[in-house]
């Protein structure tokens, strides 16, 4: 079936200049919403705990924070931009005590939905905004005139005029300068899912920790696999962003292009496919979601180790050594936008 995409032309900015916007979380996305909102002439205010330490962040762009409660009871649109594991007890606590009659509840990922773990009433608009990036680039491509393309979708449209929202919305954060395309919560989750545990994240991640191993391993010099396998990764890709991997093809050495075509199903061969097949699947099937929900109700436990010996990874030393001496790459992590 043929998708629909919308552009600035078909999104009405003057709808979500009308409501009160509360972002409940200042992370990632709710910086970027937040603020992109904000500078399209949004009335927003943010929604975090007294002890969250990005309140100062939020409060020194000039914007007006509350509790999560307080700032739900004062909202008509309320987008929870909070961790996924922690949406449902920010959502029975804090925001289903103040939702009213023609409210909208929106979603930046559509995780709590589309696993049973928060089931609004049926008196509210159930949306989802769904920026396909980052946040911090979200912001960062706003600021800089651009947009990075969001995905809507609309659970349930309590006062008919859900859609027109979400898009107002969608263009009032950049994502129609770039494209909004309308999916469903199922097939903005499933495929969000896959693509960052399989391709964006986690595939390519193992991929560069592999390939800069095999080298070291080899005998070569880590900064020379650093090169290789991490700092121009972007410059491929960039390539394959501006026009597809045929303008990568076309860019690099044939030598590279005949390694790229013979090599490259070496490596994602039919044993990887298989296990991206049951990657699928375990999302498509709830397994993936309830050990997530599992893991955060336990502390994190085994999550919390396999990040930190990401983070002892040699890779990532030789890197700050690198990055250190090229100052347009280097962007400390703690940088908002
Ligand atoms: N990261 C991304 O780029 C993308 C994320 N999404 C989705 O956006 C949502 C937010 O993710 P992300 O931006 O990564 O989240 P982050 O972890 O970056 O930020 C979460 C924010 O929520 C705040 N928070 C924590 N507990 C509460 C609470 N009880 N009440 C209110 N706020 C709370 C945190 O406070 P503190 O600052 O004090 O820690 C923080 O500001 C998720 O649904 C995610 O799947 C979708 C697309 C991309
Ligand atoms: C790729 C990871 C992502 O889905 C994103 C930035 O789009 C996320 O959940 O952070
Ligand atoms: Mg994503
Ligand atoms: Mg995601």
């Amino acid at each position: 079936m043929a998708v629909e995409i919308f552009y600035d032309d078909d999104a009405d900015l003057s709808v979500i200049q009308g409501r009160k916007v509360a972002v409940i979380g200042y992370g990632s996305q709710g910086h970027a919403h937040a603020l992109s909102l904000r500078d399209s002439g949004v009335d927003v205010r943010i929604g975090l705990p007294e002890t969250s330490k990005s309140r100062p962040k939020a409060q020194d762009e000039g914007l007006t924070v509350g509790t999560p409660a307080e700032v739900s009871a004062w909202a008509d649109v309320i987008m929870i931009l909070a961790p996924d594991t922690m949406q449902r007890t920010i959502y029975s606590e804090d925001i289903a005590p103040n939702l009213n009659d023609g409210d909208a509840l929106f979603f930046g990922h559509g995780f709590n939905i589309r696993y049973g773990l928060i089931t609004p009433p049926s008196n509210v608009d159930v949306a989802m905004v769904a920026p396909k990036g980052p946040g911090h680039l979200v912001r960062r491509q706003f600021v800089d005139g651009k947009g990075v393309p969001c995905l809507i979708a609309i659970e349930q449209d309590a006062t008919g005029s859900a859609q027109a929202l979400a898009l107002s919305y969608a263009k009032g954060i950049g994502g129609s300068r770039a494209g909004v395309i309308k999916t469903t919560f199922k097939e903005e989750t499933e495929t969000d899912l896959f693509g960052e545990q399989v391709v964006l994240c986690g595939g390519t991640t193992a991929l560069v920790q592999a390939g800069f191993e095999t080298l070291v391993n080899a005998g070569y010099a880590p900064e020379v696999a650093y090169f290789e396998c991490l700092h121009e990764l972007k410059l491929i890709v960039d390539l394959m962003y501006e026009g597809g991997i045929a303008r990568m093809r076309y860019s690099i050495s044939d030598t590279a292009e005949f390694g790229d075509v013979t090599r490259g199903p070496r490596v994602v061969n039919e044993s990887v496919r298989a296990e991206m097949g049951k990657i699928l699947a375990e999302i498509q099937n709830g397994d993936f979601a309830k050990e997530w929900v599992a893991e955060d109700d336990a502390g994190r436990p085994n999550f919390t180790k396999l990040v930190e010996a990401g983070e002892q990874h040699p890779i990532e030393e030789v890197g700050r050594k690198l990055r250190g001496l090229m100052s347009w790459v280097d962007r400390p992590i703690t940088e908002t936008a």
